[in-house]
This record gives structure tokens, C-alpha cells and sequence, in this order.
């Protein structure tokens, strides 16, 4: 008789919940914690996820698993830390937040390698809207970890004909998409706020891709997996898709509200928020020149406007496409 895999999900806000409902429909015995399990309606509609009830089969609570084969963390990235080291060690983990821990200038996997060294630890990413997955349309992504062979295996845990997960061994790039796209989203939503044009927002997008496969060189990804889901797919979404919550963040911005008025507005954490200061650090550090990632830090923090960044994008020198 085959075992019914446990997958225990951390963290309800919307991505926690789409994964919980994923991770069902790929037939696991699902749990999810909550912080505030209370906070959910007698339906069982969670508060970050309106209009998705969830099955009575998913068990929710606030005690962490002692038990499961497999461990979803979908928590905000500056949450992550603190929150695995309350997991108990007992599984193959899976990062499924997008960011850069800016108190460390860490990637989700590196922050989880310091909290446990001796478990099998993989990262999620991709175009993915939560509320898409949760309606069970249909999606990819890719999963990847240092190890290939363990990269596939926990990706078929999750796959279902609808939610195509790929498997990949380039975790840096991965989460470098995932991060950095974040941030170009805000930029791209900036543009649109401002009416600079759809020929911006594509010239942006696509400046934005030579910018982070520089970066991505740097610090040891492989080029080809920006030109993947984890980069150029989640790139599209991001940076067209109205249901984002960078690209909104970004949008309230180029209209001319401050940075921090829009993102108290903001339902949901827009991650590039935080990323995009720990990102340019990080550029620094590894001499790599990110001219977007640089506009939008500073647009966030109020020392410069839009006019500014778009001043300070238009007047790079024009070389070689490709140099
Ligand atoms: N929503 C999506 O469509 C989507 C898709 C793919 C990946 N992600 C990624 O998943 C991660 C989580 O995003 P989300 O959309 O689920 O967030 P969300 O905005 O829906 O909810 C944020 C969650 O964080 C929790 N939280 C707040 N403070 C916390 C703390 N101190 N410690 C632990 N948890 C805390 C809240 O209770 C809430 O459940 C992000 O990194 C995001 O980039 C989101
Ligand atoms: O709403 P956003 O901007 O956090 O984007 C959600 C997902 O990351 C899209 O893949």
C-alpha cells in the first residue's frame, strides 16, 4: 500500500493558501499553519485569499508539524528566518517566498542553509498569481535545488496536469528571478503611473533582463534560467499583470503618491519594497552595474521623484545592445 504524502504548508496568506490547495489536489494529506487560524471565517475563507474556501480535508492550525514528508515555507521573505526556526527539522524543506533578507543580504535558501544544514532544501518560484492557482487554472513553475534528482522528486509532489512544476539544479538564479522581478515590477508600474507608454514599459522590462542576467553571472546563476519561468515568465506577470502588488505599489508611485503612503495602502506584502536596497547591496558588492534596480531604491526612499528616475534612466549612454 502506497503512503498518502503529508505536506505541511507555513504561512496563510494567499500564497500559503493556493499552495495548500495545490498540494491537496496533488492528492497530500495537507496542514496548514496559521498564525491566526481565528482569523479565518466559519467557511473556512481565508482572510488573505477572499472567495477560496478550503476543503474540510486541510487541517489548520497555529502548532507547527512534527510530522510531514514535505515542508511549503510561504511566509514574506523578511518573515522567513524567524519563523523556520520554529519548524522542526522532520523534512525536505521548500522556500517559496520571493526577496532578499535585508538584514543579511541573503537568499531564502541561504537563510534556510544556516537553520538547517543537514536537510534537503529546494526553492519555488514562477508567474503565479495565488488566486489563479487557488481557482486551479492553469500554471508553471519551476522548483530547484542544488541536487537535480532531488529537485524533480520534490517537484512531482506538487505537479498536477493543471500546475506544471519543472525542475531545475540553478537555485541562485532562481530566487535571483524571483527577487529581482519584484523590483522591475515597480518600475514598470512606476512607468504606467506616469503615462510613459507601453514602448517604455517593454524597453524597460527588457533592459531590466540584460541587468539581472549580469547580475545573476555574478553571483554564480546560469543565464539560461533568466530566460526561464523564475525570470522572463515572472517578469510578464509581474510587470503586466494589474493584480500584482509591486506593480500596483509601483502604479500609486508614478501617479505621484509617496512611496510610503502607497505601500500602507497596499493589501499584502509587496516584497520589492525590501529587496531592492539588499539587492543594490548586493550588486555593489559583486561590481555588477543595475541601473533600474538602483532607480527604483531610490524612488522608494523619497530621494528622488518621478521625473527623476526617468531622467536618470533616459540619460545612460546608448552602446551595443548586446555589449
Ligand atoms: N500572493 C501571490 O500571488 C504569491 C505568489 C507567489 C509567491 N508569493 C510569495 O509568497 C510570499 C508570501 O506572500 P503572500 O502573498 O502569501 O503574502 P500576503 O500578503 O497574502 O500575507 C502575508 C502573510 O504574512 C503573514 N505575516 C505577517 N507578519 C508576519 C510575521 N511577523 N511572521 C510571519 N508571518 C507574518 C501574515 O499573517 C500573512 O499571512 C511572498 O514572498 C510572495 O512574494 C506570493
Ligand atoms: O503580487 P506580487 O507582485 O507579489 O506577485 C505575485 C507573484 O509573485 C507573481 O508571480
Amino acid at each position: 500500500m502506497t503512503h498518502t504524502v503529508r505536506i505541511a504548508v507555513i504561512g496563510a496568506g494567499a500564497w500559503g493558501t493556493a499552495l495548500a490547495l495545490q498540494a491537496a489536489r496533488a492528492g497530500a494529506e495537507v496542514s496548514l499553519w496559521a498564525r491566526n487560524p481565528a482569523a479565518m471565517s466559519a467557511g473556512r475563507v481565508m482572510p488573505r485569499l477572499p472567495g477560496y474556501a478550503l476543503p474540510s480535508s486541510i487541517t489548520v492550525s497555529d502548532v507547527m508539524p512534527r510530522q510531514a514528508d514535505l515542508i511549503l515555507l510561504a511566509c514574506p521573505m523578511q518573515h522567513l528566518r524567524a519563523t523556520a526556526r520554529t519548524v522542526p527539522p522532520c523534512a525536505p524543506l521548500i522556500a517559496c517566498c520571493k526577496g532578499i533578507e535585508q538584514a543579511t543580504g541573503l537568499m531564502p535558501l541561504q537563510v534556510l542553509e544556516e537553520i538547517f544544514p543537514h536537510s534537503v532544501l529546494g526553492v519555488l518560484s514562477g508567474p503565479n498569481f495565488a488566486h489563479e492557482i487557488a481557482a486551479g487554472l492553469p500554471a508553471a513553475a519551476v522548483l530547484a535545488s542544488a541536487d537535480r534528482t532531488q529537485a524533480r522528486r520534490l517537484a512531482d509532489l506538487l505537479t498536477t496536469a493543471a500546475f506544471r512544476l519543472y525542475a531545475s539544479d540553478d537555485p541562485t538564479g532562481v530566487q535571483l528571478g524571483g527577487a529581482a522581478k519584484n523590483v522591475v515590477a515597480i518600475a514598470a508600474g512606476a512607468t504606467m503611473g506616469a503615462k510613459l507608454g507601453e514602448n517604455a514599459r517593454a524597453a524597460l522590462i527588457t533592459r531590466s533582463i540584460a541587468e539581472l542576467s549580469r547580475l545573476s553571472h555574478a553571483l554564480g546563476g546560469r543565464p539560461e534560467t533568466l530566460s526561464g519561468l523564475a525570470g522572463i515568465g515572472d517578469l510578464l506577470l509581474t510587470c503586466t499583470g494589474a493584480a500584482s502588488r509591486n506593480y500596483r505599489l509601483g502604479l500609486a508611485i508614478g501617479q505621484g503618491t509617496p512611496a510610503q503612503q502607497a505601500a500602507d495602502a497596499l493589501e499584502g506584502v509587496a516584497e520589492g519594497r525590501a529587496t531592492a536596497p539588499a539587492l543594490l547591496q548586493l550588486a555593489r558588492q559583486h561590481g555588477a552595474g543595475t541601473p533600474v534596480i538602483a532607480t527604483v531604491t531610490s524612488l522608494l526612499a523619497g530621494t528622488i521623484d518621478m521625473d527623476d528616475a526617468s531622467q536618470l534612466l533616459l540619460s545612460r549612454p546608448v552602446g551595443h545592445e548586446f555589449a
